[in-house]
């Protein structure tokens, strides 16, 4: 992320720049007005009329150079956001699917809300504001450095407390920073997880009982914003103590050199000006450092939240799928759970063979074509795939050669046209026969506007049986050699599940696996084989 962030950094230069200019423009401005004071307070006319031309010269090009700081500090913003934003969404799509599943996928979604929030502020912006704050300094500094050199001294001074301070309370703040982000993470996947039990909580009457853990949880999340607030408080007002002394000192010093004659009229207000071009940004510094200093804790945490735990290097190109799949004394037993799901299976799957997967519930069927999505990987044995170990070849190949009908169908918001084709170029011909053949051509021509018709929010607008329509009609469309099915006619009436079922068993050049507990006699007999799944117990081919 850091290397993302960087790729900013020729923008944030710009802006900067542009910010140095502005300061140093402004300030020269600033000390040529106020030389025409001294000027004029000497009488010397014919000085300031030759002053008077470069002097409104300059304004008028601060009026430019003020547009140009803002638009470049946005762009920088803009960037920067946009620049972290696709390298996460890349990141989380590179993380394997079983390890995705794993995960509570309230954490990324808590990651690209307040953790990106959090980031702008306190990093993107945080460096933006120091950077621009650090440059004014250095502008106030040098109109104090024209009246007396030694106000240089003073400044670095004010640099070295702030940045002490800045350090020793970050500590603290880093960590409640973290602890805050990681309270987000849970408050962001219980709010996702209420809201999709919405009709459960209503139906059961459990408002009083989500109400009350909102604001459990609510309530932690507003105390540790209140303690991070309060420790910020402390860091400002030890800051502006410092500030403030510093500056009355400063201000005791000159006003004892202008009644001494030492500094002119113009001098005293030059004086003025730069303290006041120095304190501004001094108190950005001392507010936004600190909290530069929790951005990397921030950082840590979302990269360690997108790395995949397994780092298995897969070699195997497999473009084709060309002779059979084997298993070869495969058990399975998951991650989490020592408890044996699978045992000993030894089975051949041959290329276009056709293949019913049936056993009782928690079997281990979804278990079988997990292994075959590869999902996951066997904890005994090997499962070869054209002599391959299926476990060394490389997922964006395998992806390619499958297709599966999963029981959890999700339909993007978008028209059935995208939803069937999933964004790729088809025939106009293939989609028609994709529809045929998964029965969708009756709920099509039944629609306002064809295949052209937008589903909604995952399918609000379209039953069960046609969701598993249009996901077989997808699988049919993809052009994949495997295609894997897991319950793929529980939604639908016996007379469509069978006429599908019977396209599918006729379609040549596929590999079909089928888990279903929908069976008819006549369709049975016309797969290539029958396999019985029964937990560790017993595996039946044939
Ligand atoms: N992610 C998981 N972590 C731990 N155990 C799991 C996981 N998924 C499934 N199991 C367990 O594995 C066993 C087999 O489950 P699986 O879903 O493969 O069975 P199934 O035959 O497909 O069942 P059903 O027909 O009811 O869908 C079950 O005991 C289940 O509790």
């Amino acid at each position: 992320m850091l290397k993302k962030l960087m790729r900013a950094f020729p923008y944030l230069m710009l802006a900067l720049a542009v910010s140095l200019l502005l300061a140093g423009l402004d300030a020269v401005v600033t000390k040529k007005m106020l030389g025409m004071l001294d000027l004029a307070l000497k009488g010397d006319i014919a000085a300031m009329k030759a002053e008077t031309l470069p002097l409104l010269a300059g304004a008028v090009i601060l009026v430019p150079l003020g547009v140009a700081e803002a638009l470049t500090g946005n762009f920088y913003r803009k960037k920067v956001n946009l620049n972290i934003k696709y390298y996460y969404v890349e990141k989380v799509f590179g993380k394997n699917i079983r390890e995705f599943q794993k995960e509570n996928n309230g954490r990324y979604l808590s990651a690209m809300t307040n953790d990106f929030n959090t980031l702008e502020t306190n990093l993107i912006m945080g460096i933006y504001t120091v950077g621009r704050g650090v440059i004014s300094f250095l502008a106030g500094m040098w109109l104090l450095s024209t009246v007396d050199y030694r106000m240089i001294f003073f400044a670095f001074g004010i640099i070295v407390v702030n940045l002490t301070i800045s350090v020793i309370t970050s500590k603290p703040l880093k960590r409640n920073y973290k602890e805050r982000s990681d309270l987000f993470d849970g408050y962001t996947s219980y709010i996702k997880e209420v809201l999709s039990a919405f009709h459960i909580v209503k139906n059961y009457n459990l408002q009083d009982k989500v109400t009350e853990d909102y604001y459990q949880k609510s309530d932690e999340i507003q105390n540790k914003g209140f303690i991070i607030d309060r420790m910020m408080s402390f860091v400002n007002a030890s800051q502006n103590l410092f500030m403030n002394g510093s500056f009355y000192g400063i201000l005791c010093g000159i006003g004892y050199m202008a009644v001494t004659g030492k500094i002119t009229a113009g001098g005293l207000i030059v004086i003025m000006e730069g303290i006041n071009r120095m304190a501004f940004p001094i108190f950005d510094l001392a507010e936004n450092l600190p909290k530069l200093f929790t951005a990397g804790d921030l950082i840590k945490k979302i990269e360690d939240s997108l790395k995949n735990s397994d780092a298995y290097e897969e070699t195997v190109e497999l473009k084709d799928f060309d002779g059979e799949i084997q298993f070869r004394e495969v058990g399975f037993h998951y991650e989490e759970d020592e408890r044996q799901i699978l045992k000993n299976i030894n089975l051949t799957l041959k290329k276009n063979g056709k293949y019913l997967v049936v056993g009782p519930s928690g079997g281990g069927k979804s278990t079988f074509l997990r292994l075959l999505r590869k999902y996951v990987n066997p904890t005994e044995g090997t499962i070869f795939i054209d002599g391959y170990d299926l476990m060394d070849v490389k997922k964006e190949d395998y992806f390619g050669l499958i297709a599966n009908i999963e029981q959890q169908v999700f339909l993007f918001e978008d028209t059935v046209r995208n939803n069937i084709t999933l964004y790729k170029e088809c025939e106009e011909e293939e989609i028609q026969r994709a529809i045929k053949a998964s029965g969708l051509l009756e709920f099509i021509q039944g629609l306002p506007n064809g295949l052209d018709t937008i589903i909604y929010d995952n399918g609000k607008n379209v039953s069960g049986g046609e969701r598993s329509r249009i996901v077989i009609a997808r699988a049919l469309l993809s052009k994949a050699r495997i295609l894997l099915m897991d319950e793929a006619f529980a939604s639908l009436d016996m007379e469509r599940a069978r006429e599908i079922e019977k396209t599918i068993l006729g379609l040549e050049g596929i590999t079909v696996i089928n888990v279903s507990h929908v069976l008819f006699k006549d369709t049975k007999d016309s797969y290539d084989n029958v396999i019985t799944i029964k937990g560790t117990s017993s595996l039946r081919f044939g």
